[in-house]
């Protein structure tokens, strides 16, 4: 290998503005509790193991043309494996002191990282300023679009700055040149447990069936008997003004549903809420409700007010009894309602969103975020052979799926 001149590379607008939106959704639908204290990450065996395979395709080319780069400006071509990829965000409180990236026995194998920011310093976060103990640059301001590519070793010691406010959102990826530490290989192993049935054409698209509990509780430690925090899901929800009703069967009368773990709810058939409106729609679980609401919120969509009166009715007012079982639910789910404020609204984005919703555009997004799967699951399908083949997550064939 050629030694490389520079420890470190900074790349602006690397990653497009669609992008940074689309991984931005992926992450806020799909993240669970992460590694750090206020940190949550999606990590791609976790998008495999909870139904979203498809989900893996939209960061396939930009994680292959990140390793490129890596490989090129180190010169090491053609050597370089994917150790770990995760979108990760830092809200309110995290941070992280002097270090480099390969500084614990389990971490040695790391020999390069990328950080790529997808969204920006101040308009969407505060703090979380990024800096190289040594050498230049020494400070970095993440700005959406731009990457940070570097050593993992001694020659680039970093720390983070507090986040003091908002949500700090990054694709990051660590490179090995240990073929035994390729992430590839144990992700086309869980790929290849999907079974074949729900990868035929003939299935329905793939719909989000979520992990335990524990991993979207907040805090993660001290109050795994859900008696303080807030699930992360139900919380990214309630900042943009939903709630959710468990839905019953006509036939079972709300109570016999209450010697059940009532967080168990999440788990299962529910609707979606806003105001004292149920729209009437069925989804299969939280994180399928979850998936569709920030699929609306990156597309924003817009109605145009004649479409209103021609559509059939899709929202009925709430019973009081679905009232109490919606604020019931609420009240399980969201033990610390502040800290999920303080965590996850933007007051800005907040504003908009609330003036401009409308349950028209939002049927409008639920047809368009099941076509939007569908696409990606025949993506996936016909990749997935050839990933197998050699052993290897490149894109090769796409059908329609372009940027
Ligand atoms: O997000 C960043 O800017 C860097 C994070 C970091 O240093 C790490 O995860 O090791
Ligand atoms: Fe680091």
């Amino acid at each position: 290998m050629a030694e490389c001149r520079k420890p470190r590379l900074i790349l602006e607008k690397f990653v497009s503005e669609e992008e940074c939106k689309e991984l931005e959704f992926i992450h806020k639908s799909n993240c669970t509790v992460g590694y750090r204290p206020n940190v949550f990450s999606t990590t791609l065996s976790h998008l495999i193991a909870t139904n979203c395979p498809h989900l893996i395709i939209p960061i396939i080319p930009l994680r292959e043309k990140l390793r490129e780069k890596v490989e090129e400006h180190f010169g090491c071509e053609f050597e370089l494996f994917i150790e770990f990829t995760a979108l990760i965000s830092w809200c309110k409180g995290a941070s992280i002191g002097w270090h480099s990236d390969d500084n614990r026995d389990y971490l040695k194998q790391r020999d390069f990282a990328a950080v790529c920011y997808l969204n920006s310093y101040d308009a969407d976060f505060k703090g979380g300023l990024f800096h190289f103990q040594d050498g230049e640059p020494s400070t970095l301001v993440p700005i959406a679009g731009d990457v940070a590519l570097y050593t993992a070793d001694e020659k680039n010691v970093h720390s983070v700055d507090e986040v003091t406010e908002g949500e700090r959102i990054t694709l990051t990826l660590w490179f090995t040149r240990n073929k035994c530490h390729d992430e590839d290989t144990s992700l086309i192993s869980l790929l290849s447990q999907i079974s074949s049935d729900s990868l035929s054409p003939m299935f329905d698209p793939f719909t989000p069936f979520p992990a335990s509990p524990n991993m979207y509780w907040f805090p993660p430690n001290g109050s795994l008997d859900f008696q303080a925090g807030f699930d992360i899901r139900y919380a990214r929800l309630h900042v943009l003004g939903f709630n959710l009703c468990p839905f019953f069967d006509k036939s079972c009368s709300g109570d016999s549903e209450f010697g059940m773990n009532f967080l168990d709810h999440l788990m299962r058939a529910l609707k979606l809420v806003r105001g004292d409106e149920l729209f009437e729609a069925e989804f299969s679980n939280v994180m399928h409700i979850l998936q569709v609401v920030q699929f609306f919120y990156w597309k924003t969509y817009r109605s145009v007010v004649n479409d209103v009166r021609g559509k059939p009715s899709i929202v009925v007012p709430l019973s009081d009894a679905q009232q109490k079982t919606v604020d019931d639910l609420k009240h399980t789910c969201l033990k610390d309602r502040g800290l999920a404020e303080t965590f996850f609204s933007n007051a800005k984005l907040a504003k908009s969103l609330q003036d401009s919703f409308d349950w028209v555009s939002f049927t409008d997004a639920v047809d368009d975020w099941g076509a939007y799967t569908l696409q990606l699951k025949k993506d996936l399908v016909i990749n997935l052979p050839f990933w197998r083949l050699n052993q290897s997550i490149i894109l090769c064939h796409q059908d329609s799926y372009l940027h």
